[in-house]
């Protein structure tokens, strides 16, 4: 059975869910019959288990992809793509609320104020990338002498394999799949393995849309065979990658075997840098949603935050007001809940992972830790209240590890020198923030923070038209926006030669 029925009463939708692959527009039982398990993180209950690629799973979907695109895609004009773009766009539009609620239910965040937001930047960004597959610039004409020019053009990879993580199911797919057709290439994609049921459920739109069989094929599947198969593919001719920095320096070397070409984008510790001059609760708003929205696991979240120390302690009442006001589980424990705006995180390891950074904190390095909720009693669901540590040495480990989780970390600074050495002090350089009112403090820090992106007095403000992406530790390349063809296209020069032989 490749569907199964599943049903969320608290909007009102049954689904009749596909669990197998989905393979040149058919959803397949796995070589080997392994399924995954997958649970709803606010309950631990499970929700339904889905089929899972093994090596020899990942082979078939690289040959359909690769005769999609010799055969199909290659010779599909650009308009037309875009054509099938805007159709897709228009069908996940027609299904968000359904989209959303199966996101809520398998990944735990709040279906009021996270899932939907999520589908409405899904549903830009198609027609984004719907209307740049035939606006972008693909290519230019070099004269050279009066017989010799040069035409550059910009072509697409052919097969491009894609792995995904859990924080945004749906959003991280759709960064990276419709910019990469736009351009023209086929794709297998593997999402996480605790969320993969949206994308499976969304990739029939795909096959509603008209896009042709092996255009996009989704493979859910373990890291370790259905990722490491596909990174190490030899018939797959690039690979980008979203997650954590060890898989991403793995993924690297996988991709070493045939060259692929990369884009990483990994982890962080973004840091945000309140100037004492700064609108403060300007800064307190945008700061407290910048690392407890989607309860801290964003890869840009700024986990630390310098503040300068004439406003230290102001900056620390007003932040814990307003995260009280703001930042609740609701009364039901259940992300559903129109008042839920932090739900649980993803899974029993990530609840661990994050309590051993709280505990390690609190304990170890006897820090002053504070939260303006408990932790919920009798329930199975992975929980966590916003906290956050005061008065945190640049040396901690909290201050250096990406902890992924509702978990702020605050220390203070003198003046501009000190704010921008702790800023820069970080192997990662995703994203930052400044908040001030004076112009030359937020030019000097812009040229000065070594990030991929800088927001000045907000923070984790995405736009899709915007490239995203990291310095050092935090990635290679870029997505959204222009960038996000540029990411899945490669030049490839014509010398033309018109002289008489010579
Ligand atoms: N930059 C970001 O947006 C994200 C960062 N992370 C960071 O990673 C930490 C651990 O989370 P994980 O779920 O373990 O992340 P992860 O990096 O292991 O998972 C991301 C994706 O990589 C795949 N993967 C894992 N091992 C692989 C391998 N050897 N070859 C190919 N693909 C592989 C997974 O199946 C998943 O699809 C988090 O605490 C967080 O710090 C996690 C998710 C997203
Ligand atoms: N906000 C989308 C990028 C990320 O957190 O992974």
């Amino acid at each position: 059975m490749m569907f199964e029925t599943i049903s969320i009463p608290q909007v009102g939708f049954t689904y009749t869910l596909p669990i197998g692959l989905f393979i040149n527009n058919e959803y397949v039982a796995s070589k080997n019959g392994e399924k995954i398990d997958t649970a709803n993180p606010s309950t631990g209950e499970k929700i339904t288990s889905f089929y899972a690629a093994s090596e020899a799973d990942v082979d078939v979907a690289v040959k359909a992809a690769r005769e999609a695109y010799e055969n199909v895609w290659s010779i599909t004009s650009a308009e037309q793509r875009g054509r099938l773009l805007y159709k897709l766009a228009e069908l996940i539009e027609r299904d968000k609320f359904k989209l959303a609620a199966l996101e809520t239910l398998d990944s735990g965040k709040p279906y009021h104020s996270n899932a939907l937001n999520d589908l409405e930047q899904i549903i830009q960004l198609t027609r984004y990338f719907a209307g740049s597959a035939d606006k972008y610039n693909k290519g230019e004409t070099i004269p050279l002498n009066h017989d010799k020019y040069a035409m550059i053009f910009k072509v697409p990879y052919g097969v491009v394999g894609q792995v995904i993580p859990w924080n945004y199911p749906l959003a991280m797919a759709s960064w990276k799949i419709q910019g990469c057709l736009a351009a023209g290439n086929t794709i297998v994609i593997k999402p996480a393995e605790n969320t993969s049921i949206s994308l499976l459920y969304m990739a029939q739109l795909f096959v509603e849309a008209g896009f042709p069989p092996g255009v996009l094929n989704v493979i859910p599947g373990h890291g370790a065979t259905a990722g490491t198969a596909l990174a190490s593919h030899p018939d797959v001719d690039k690979i980008a990658f979203t997650g954590s920095t060890q898989v991403g320096q793995k993924i690297m070397e996988l991709a070493g075997s045939n060259l692929k070409a990369i884009t990483l984008e990994c982890g962080g510790k973004s840091p945000a840098v309140v100037f004492a001059d700064s609108a403060l609760d300007n800064a307190v708003e945008w700061i407290a949603n910048g690392i407890y929205y989607n309860s801290g696991q964003n890869c840009t979240a700024n986990s630390r935050v310098y503040i300068q120390e004439t406003v230290y302690d102001e900056f620390i009442s007003k932040f814990k007001a307003y995260t009280h006001k703001m930042w609740t589980f609701g009364d039901k424990l259940d992300p559903f809940d129109k008042k839920c705006t932090l739900g649980p995180v993803i899974s029993e390891t990530q609840f661990k992972r994050i309590l051993s950074y709280v505990d390690h904190g609190r304990d170890n390095e006897t820090l002053k830790m504070e939260t303006v909720a408990d932790f919920p009693k009798n329930s199975n669901g992975y929980f966590i209240p916003p906290i956050f540590f005061v008065d945190v040495p640049q040396s901690s480990k909290l201050n250096k590890e990406e902890i992924f989780g509702p978990v702020a970390v605050f220390s203070k600074f003198k003046d501009y020198q000190e704010a921008i050495k702790l800023a820069n002090d970080t192997t990662y350089g995703l994203a930052s923030a400044v908040f001030s009112e004076n112009v030359r403090t937020i030019n000097h820090f812009i040229r000065d923070v070594k990030a991929g992106t800088v927001w000045v007095n907000s923070s984790n403000d995405e736009e899709i038209s915007v490239p995203f992406g990291g310095f050092k530790m935090s990635g290679i390349g870029r997505e959204l926006g222009q960038s996000g063809m540029d990411s899945y296209t490669q030049l490839k020069a014509a010398h033309i030669n018109l002289s008489n032989y010579k």
